[in-house]
């Protein structure tokens, strides 16, 4: 097996997983006609533009260096809802006595059996991104290292691919910060967390982004004491400040410890990890087990030759235009290497842009454009946070005048009755209209919750219409009724009630 980091351990579930995603048995085809696309890198931005451009026709070729799946499958999405599924469970269990379920025991968590079962669901997902199952699809799979060699050229393992067009979906990997004594330290990123077999009795975060708390709030319930540190004041700083207050609250109630604002960082090896920061006016000095270092992306552009094919590049990817084409007019990029929104659903969306654009657009005519798109996203804490379209603070950048419409959860019987009703659906519409720009939700099941809004905005759907349409009683998703029902009554003028009540009088009399 492959002494990759993360195919460890040895197991069964990553036998499976590196005999789908990287077969060792593997042989490189041979091809000397031109390809009419390559792609590089195989996670989700490069999978979709592989396979939806070999069902539309084209001569396609795939090269992946490691595993196919990329992040998402591998060391991202997968294996961590994975893990917060169980973690999940353990809440839940922790929690059973507010509905008077009590557990004589308390919770046992065999943490190696979670990750287990991780392992064991990441290798039956990964039948999808199979490199044999690419094959079938008329894709032409390359292991190894892919390098530019010109305009029309791409080595891989000696090969050399020739190209009509190209598209760069290299993705990014966990930026290391220059934090003081980090580098002493055997740290864990997304790359090696999900290879943990041992729970870590005290574990570090540095970073409160998503990755930060969807790990932390899990690794608490799995039953590590939690240490997050952030150099902003609260978490996921990046939300409405609002909707990010209350899942910090219940993070913290969880036992999260957020040690926010932190300043003067430093990690010191004393034969284990020693994470000493002040924060909000206290300094702590902490040992953990591990440390997970969480603060972002940097965009894997080493190795390519850009500057040999003239695509430019700085530290936050390669630079694409609205059509999602490099400064090389042949070469296209998609996914994280080039998007400040970095996604799976995203790098999907960005490949099928870009087969449309290289392949079938004609001159201006057929071009799809990055910025057309409506972008959700969603965090999977306890609660959940998604968010789609503008934030207040967008709108007011932009100039726009926005209303504001808030249905708190402790009025929406169903989650009053899960015990799950701290929370909101917030809407913002265009001041005066029922024209929905932007909507955050807090639940438990926000990121399932956000699509209505999703498809509201992207097919101009107004919040009257929400109003109209009937919802289940009872569910959550009456909430976002209840705000169609909320616009509907700002309607209600002196004038049309003056006409209600004279029809009134007609039909009924006085
Ligand atoms: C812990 C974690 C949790 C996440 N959870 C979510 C989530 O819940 N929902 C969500 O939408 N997003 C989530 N994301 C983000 C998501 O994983 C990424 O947005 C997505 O994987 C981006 O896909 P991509 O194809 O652009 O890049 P990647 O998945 O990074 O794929 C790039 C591929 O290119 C290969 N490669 C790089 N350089 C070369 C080269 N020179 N030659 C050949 N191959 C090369 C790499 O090996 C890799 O396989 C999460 C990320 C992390 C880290
Ligand atoms: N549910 C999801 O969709 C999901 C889950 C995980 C990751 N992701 C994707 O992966 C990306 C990366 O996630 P992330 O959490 O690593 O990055 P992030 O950039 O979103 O958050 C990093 C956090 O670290 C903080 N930080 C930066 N430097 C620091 C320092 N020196 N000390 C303390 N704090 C510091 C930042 O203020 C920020 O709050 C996300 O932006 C998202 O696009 C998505």
């Amino acid at each position: 097996m492959s002494n990759l980091i993360q195919l460890q351990p040895h197991d069964e579930h990553n036998r499976e997983l590196e005999a789908n995603v990287h077969p060792t048995t593997w042989t490189n085809p041979t091809s000397s006609d031109p390809y009419h696309l390559v792609v590089i890198g195989a996670g989700t931005a490069g999978l979709v533009a592989a396979a939806g451009a070999a069902g539309l026709g084209a001569r396609v070729a795939l090269i992946e260096r490691d595993l196919m799946g990329g992040d998402c499958l591998n060391v991202g999405c997968v294996p961590s809802k994975g893990v917060i599924s169980s973690a999940r469970v353990a809440g839940a269990i922790k929690n059973a006595s507010d509905f008077s379920i009590h557990v004589s025991d308390g919770v046992e968590v065999d943490f190696a059996g979670v990750m287990s079962r991780m392992r064991r669901l990441r290798a039956k997902i990964s039948r999808n991104d199979a490199a044999k199952r690419f094959r079938e699809l008329g894709v032409d799979v390359y292991f190894g290292q892919a390098s530019f060699v010109d305009s029309e050229t791409i080595d891989v393992a000696g090969s050399k691919l020739k190209f009509k067009r190209a598209v760069i979906a290299t993705g990014a990997r966990a930026s290391a910060p220059p934090i003081d004594g980090l580098d002493d330290v055997k740290y864990l990123t997304n790359e090696s967390l999900f290879s943990l077999t041992e729970l870590p009795k005290r574990l570090g975060i540095i970073g409160a982004g998503p990755i930060g708390c969807e790990m932390a709030q899990s690794f608490v319930q799995l039953g590590s004491e939690v240490f997050l540190v952030e150099s902003e004041h609260g978490i996921l700083t990046k939300e409405d400040r609002s909707a990010a207050d209350i899942v910090q609250n219940a993070m913290e109630r969880a036992g999260v410890k957020l040690l926010c604002c932190g300043r003067n960082l430093q990690i010191k090896n004393d034969g284990g990890i020693r994470l000493t920061v002040d924060s909000h006016g206290k300094a702590y000095d902490e040992s953990v087990d591990q440390l997970l270092v969480a603060v972002g992306r940097a965009p894997n552009v080493e190795n390519l030759n850009l500057e040999g094919v003239g695509v430019d590049y700085d530290k936050k990817g390669v630079k694409v235009n609205d059509h999602l084409q490099t400064t090389n007019p042949k070469i296209y990029a998609a996914g994280d290497i080039c998007s400040q929104y970095q996604f799976t659903h995203v790098a999907d969306f960005m490949a099928r842009i870009v087969i449309q654009n290289a392949l079938y657009a004609v001159g201006p005519f057929g071009k799809k454009k990055m910025s057309d798109l409506v972008i959700p996203w969603a965090t999977y804490t306890t609660p959940e946070i998604a968010h789609v379209g503008m934030y207040a603070k967008d709108a007011k950048d932009a100039g726009i005048e926005i209303d504001t419409y808030v249905q708190p959860f402790d009025e929406v019987d169903r989650a009053i009755l899960e015990g799950q009703d701290e929370g909101f659906v917030k809407v913002h519409t265009k001041k005066g209209t029922d024209t929905i720009v932007g909507a955050t939700i807090v639940a438990e099941n926000a990121g399932d919750m956000i699509s209505e809004m999703t498809v509201a905005i992207t097919h101009g759907l107004g919040l009257s219409k929400i109003g109209s349409a009937i919802h289940p009683y009872p569910t959550q998703a009456e909430a976002m009724r209840k705000l169609g029902d909320q616009f509907n009554r700002t309607r209600l003028t002196p004038l049309s009630k003056k006409m209600l009540a004279g029809l009134q009088r007609f039909n009924v009399g006085g």
